[in-house]
């Protein structure tokens, strides 16, 4: 095998120093599930003090792996040592006890609490006989954040801290916990650039003090910036253990896919002069009636992909809730010059209106069912998934296989639960589904989120084509590359208003990150209304 040429799983890069165990070693570990083997012997050595990265594509079984180390699956076949002695985890609470964390992409925090009545929500210190010791826990988070430099104030509500603090909370729960090895899935999807950095400073300090971190990231570049060692999975077993100073992304992503990658495509713009869908004066209220979304108007033209680049919680998630009907909203939404504003999700949808959500387990998918009847979900009125007034399942199954194809969708066949997919998987037949029936308008939030670099490629490529053949696109993503290669026109969202126009040719995301958060260099993002009137400025980057 190619990869030969650099290395196997168990050599150079994963092997501990004379008289140090390796801080996690995984030997044979073998999964499966009906109709899949997630993991096929596995083997992998994490050295104690580095930063190790997992890579691999969609369904790979990057995530089975580590819930596997974390307690939260049993493996079939296998060993798992931490730190040179076998464990048998049962549950996460085992993993816990023997020092290792995980720090998942969704954080789980309480918004309403403080920082330090999460990080101590079930792990509460308690003074003999009496109640919770407070002073004893807000002495430990503040060592803790000194020891690592992580700035987290123990007093703050975690509703007020922007994306890059709330990580850090959820860095410093685990830690709290006498983790010492960490686990982070896809920590850096919802991070601006310089909270990446952030993070990659703390990660950093995080090893030197010996802690050890394993991290899933389908970001190449940053893997190679940060990790000491990355090891690949192909099709559930390990290809590949390198350094990073011995490879390139693309050969990263060569060994990911097992064979050699296209080279990109050069874009041409096809943004025509006909509305598609029009939004005037948007205005979304929350509580006590402030305005969420702030008298937002913009024009989406056939052939046009018109991207929003915004810190999460700046509003996008209104926006595209009333653009679809699923929220009150003032002002005025017009689809290829029809006033919607009044229609329901439904019409809308009927009316031609493509939805990819921002969170897909939510909105997006139908867990517990069939990957075919998640082909019905939010089209059960239109073909091929009707014929008169009855669902048509032969129809719908017949394009969900359709979908699976297109799309890339690895699945043992179209009668498993979409809970049974990777969450890359879940995503390519989400955006298939909504790109079937040939919208008129794409509403999608963070399209590629989770999913593998080929497949990115591959449905950047879907979204591309239909808009050559005139699809309107409205695109929000945290991922910067993404808005800049795929929008014809950027728009910049701060405390839900546009704030600027930037033009994608001529943007760095660098730059595009500096007019996100107001062109200002703030370590936490502060929640809209901490600050003043919003930055106008910030139309300078453009
Ligand atoms: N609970 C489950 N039941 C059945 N199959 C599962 C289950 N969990 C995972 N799988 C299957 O195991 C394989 C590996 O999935 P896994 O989630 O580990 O991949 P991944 O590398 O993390 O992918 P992604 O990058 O898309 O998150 C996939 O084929 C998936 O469909």
């Amino acid at each position: 095998m190619e990869e030969a040429a650099i290395s196997t799983s168990t050599s150079s890069a994963g092997t501990a120093e004379p008289g140090t165990e390796p801080a996690v070693q995984l030997e044979g570990i073998t999964k499966r599930f009906p109709g899949v083997v997630a993991n096929r012997d596995i083997r992998l050595s994490v050295r104690r003090g580095h930063v190790h990265a997992i890579v691999g594509e969609n369904g790979a079984g990057k995530s089975t792996l580590m819930k596997i180390l974390y307690g939260m699956q049993r493996p079939d076949e296998g060993e798992i040592r931490v730190n040179g002695a076998p464990v048998h985890f049962r549950t996460p609470a085992d993993a816990i006890a023997a020092g290792i964390g995980m720090v998942h992409q969704h954080f789980m925090l309480a918004d309403n609490l403080t920082v330090l009545e999460n990080i101590i929500l079930g792990s509460e210190p308690r003074r003999f006989g009496a109640g919770i010791d407070f002073a004893e826990a807000r002495r430990r988070i503040k060592e803790i954040s000194d020891a690592y430099g992580l700035g987290v104030t123990p007093d703050a509500l975690v509703e007020d801290l922007g994306v890059g603090a709330r990580q850090r909370v959820e860095i410093l729960k685990v830690l709290y916990r006498g983790a010492r090895i960490l686990i982070l899935d896809e920590p850096t999807a919802v991070l601006v650039p310089q909270e990446v950095d952030e993070l990659f400073d703390n990660l950093r300090g995080l090893v030197r003090e010996g802690l050890t971190i394993i991290f899933i990231s389908h970001k190449l570049d940053e893997v190679l910036s940060v990790a000491d060692a990355i090891t690949v999975i192909r099709r559930g077993t390990t290809v590949a253990s390198v350094l990073p100073k011995d490879v390139t992304a693309r050969r990263l992503a060569e060994l990911m896919v097992g064979s050699e990658l296209p080279s990109p495509e050069t874009r041409e713009s096809t943004v025509t002069s006909d509305v598609a869908l029009s939004v005037h004066g948007l205005t979304v209220r929350g509580d006590a009636g402030r305005p969420i979304v702030d008298g937002v108007s913009f024009d989406i033209h056939k052939g046009e992909v018109l991207g929003i680049a915004g810190v999460e919680g700046n509003g996008q998630a209104e926006l595209v809730e009333a653009i679809m009907g699923m929220r009150p909203a003032e002002g005025v939404i017009t689809l290829g010059g029809r006033d919607i504003s009044a229609w329901s999700t439904l019409r809308r949808r009927e009316g031609g209106i493509g939805y990819i959500p921002e969170d897909r387990h939510r909105h997006g998918l139908l867990l517990d069912a069939p990957l075919w009847e998640n082909r019905i979900l939010g089209h059960q009125t239109r073909k091929p998934n009707v014929k008169g007034p009855w669902i048509d399942r032969a129809g719908a199954r017949a394009d969900t296989q359709r979908i699976v194809e297109a799309y890339d969708v690895r699945t043992p066949g179209i009668d498993v639960i979409a809970a049974a997919l990777s969450g890359g998987n879940q995503q390519k037949l989400i955006v298939g589904r909504e790109m079937s029936g040939d919208p008129v308008v794409l509403i999608a939030s963070h399209p590629t989120r989770g999913v593998d670099v080929g497949a990115q490629a591959a449905i950047w490529d879907h979204l591309r084509s239909a808009r050559a053949a005139g699809l309107a696109v409205l695109l929000i993503s945290a991922d910067l590359d993404e808005l800049i290669g795929l929008s014809d026109s950027l728009k910049v969202i701060l405390r839900g208003r546009m704030v600027a126009d930037v033009d994608p040719a001529d943007v760095t995301p660098e730059r595009l990150g500096s007019a996100m958060t107001g062109a200002g260099g703030d370590r936490d993002t502060p929640a809209p209304e901490q600050l003043g009137p919003a930055v106008t400025g910030a139309g300078e980057e453009a």
